[in-house]
């Protein structure tokens, strides 16, 4: 049985009506999601039926559990909420609950041809790809020229920035809604993250990940910096155990992008082959952990996760969907304080977020009040990112 969360005095995001972002996600995204990975992979007739039985399940009916033979089911059997509409349960159940019955339609999980294969990886593989990503590589190049506070600051905001243009986005908005994204932070507690680092060291840190490719590549860099001016002994990088939320990091992925370091020239290369040697000698340390696809909000962490945080000088929580869980999926008031929020976390714990979901903490008053007159999607469009810290 799960215990209860302590933010239980605020109500969760559910699904909810027609309009709402969340409801987009699921009666626009998911289906559209379903389509794009049988177009990617050749699947064969009975992976298809599986995949129409669950597109017709999300979009006309009721929420069904996963099969008593399906690998891991006993982690998903004593949820409340099947039986029920996808319209009526916590926006962050259903999600996480979507991808899970993804792979099982897919086999992921099943001992077999389909066992262990991404369907996200072509679209992961295309993007990492892409020229652009050899521009930003090569960018790294003019890191010499800057003060140290320079280069802190451009790699940090690299790293947060990384996270603006996740797959699962996309698919909605459209890489034409990328280009032109204004570079607001709502939050910039970065002062504090540094100083936080500094009076923390020679410590560990942990990097909780989010998505793979241009955004794990600045993460990487970012850690490789941290490794290389001391301010970490050690980089814990936490990565999804299984394909997620289409764009999620895994082992796979970050082998991916450790090659494509090496393989560009300059900066990117050597940081490339430090961050090689790091996993080599211990110092970079790959960690899964199933709580990290779990539907739930990180208050209701396991017992050697929490140790894990908090033995760290600092935790880095990257991505959206992190912070929806760090805070709880729930409605808050945007000037709820973000310590407040966080109250439970067991150590000094950063955010770095680009807004792409409803749920945001930490704001000034005055802040809301300009954000509320100007664009009317700020909280989900991408366009405003923050850097939050808890010491
Ligand atoms: O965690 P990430 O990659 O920054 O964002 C995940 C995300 O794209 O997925 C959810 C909707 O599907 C939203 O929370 C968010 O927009």
């Amino acid at each position: 049985m799960t215990r209860p969360s302590h933010h239980t005095d605020r109500a969760p995001v559910v699904v909810g009506t027609p309009g709402s972002f969340a409801r987009s996600v699921l009666d626009e995204r998911h289906p559209a999601l379903i389509e794009r990975v049988r177009r990617a992979t050749p699947y064969p007739p009975a992976r298809q039926r599986a995949l129409d039985a669950l597109l017709d399940e999300i979009t006309k009916g009721f929420i069904e559990p996963l099969d008593d033979g399906e690998p891991g089911a006993e982690r998903w059997r004593d949820e409340p909420y099947y039986g029920q509409r996808w319209a009526d349960v916590p926006f962050l159940w259903a999600e996480s609950f979507f991808y899970r019955r993804l792979l099982a339609a897919l086999r992921h999980f099943t001992p077999g041809p389909w066992l262990g294969i991404d369907p996200f990886a072509p679209f992961k593989n295309a993007e990492l790809a892409g020229a652009e990503v050899d521009d930003e590589l090569s960018a790294l190049d003019r890191l010499p020229g800057l003060t140290p506070q320079e280069r802190d600051r451009t790699l940090l905001l690299s790293s947060l920035w990384g996270n603006r243009a996740d797959l699962g986005f996309q698919l909605s908005t459209g890489e034409a809604g990328l280009a032109d994204r204004v570079r607001g932070l709502v939050v910039d507690d970065s002062h504090t993250l540094w100083e936080v680092l500094a009076a923390g060291r020679p410590g560990r840190v942990c990097l909780v990940a989010d998505n793979a490719g241009p955004e794990l590549l600045p993460d990487l860099v970012l850690a490789d910096h941290l490794l290389t001016t001391g301010r970490a002994t050690s980089v814990v990088l936490h990565l999804k155990p299984y394909p997620y939320y289409v764009s999620d990091a895994t082992t796979a992925d970050t082998l991916v992008c450790l090659d494509r370091l090496t393989g560009a020239s300059g900066h990117a290369a050597a940081a490339g082959e430090r961050l090689r040697q790091a996993v080599g000698d211990g110092r970079l340390i790959l960690r899964t952990h199933a709580f990290s696809c779990a539907p739930r909000p990180y208050d209701l962490m396991p017992a050697d996760l929490r140790e894990d945080f908090a033995s760290a000088t600092l935790t880095v929580m990257k991505g959206d969907l992190n912070y929806r869980r760090l805070v709880g999926d729930r409605h808050w008031p945007a000037t709820t304080p973000f310590a407040e929020a966080t109250a439970y976390f067991p150590g000094p714990v950063a955010a770095l977020r680009t807004l792409k979901s409803d749920v945001v903490t930490g704001l000034a008053s005055s802040t809301l009040e300009e954000l509320d007159a100007g664009a009317a999607a700020w909280r989900t469009s991408g366009t405003h990112a923050l850097v939050q810290v808890r010491t």
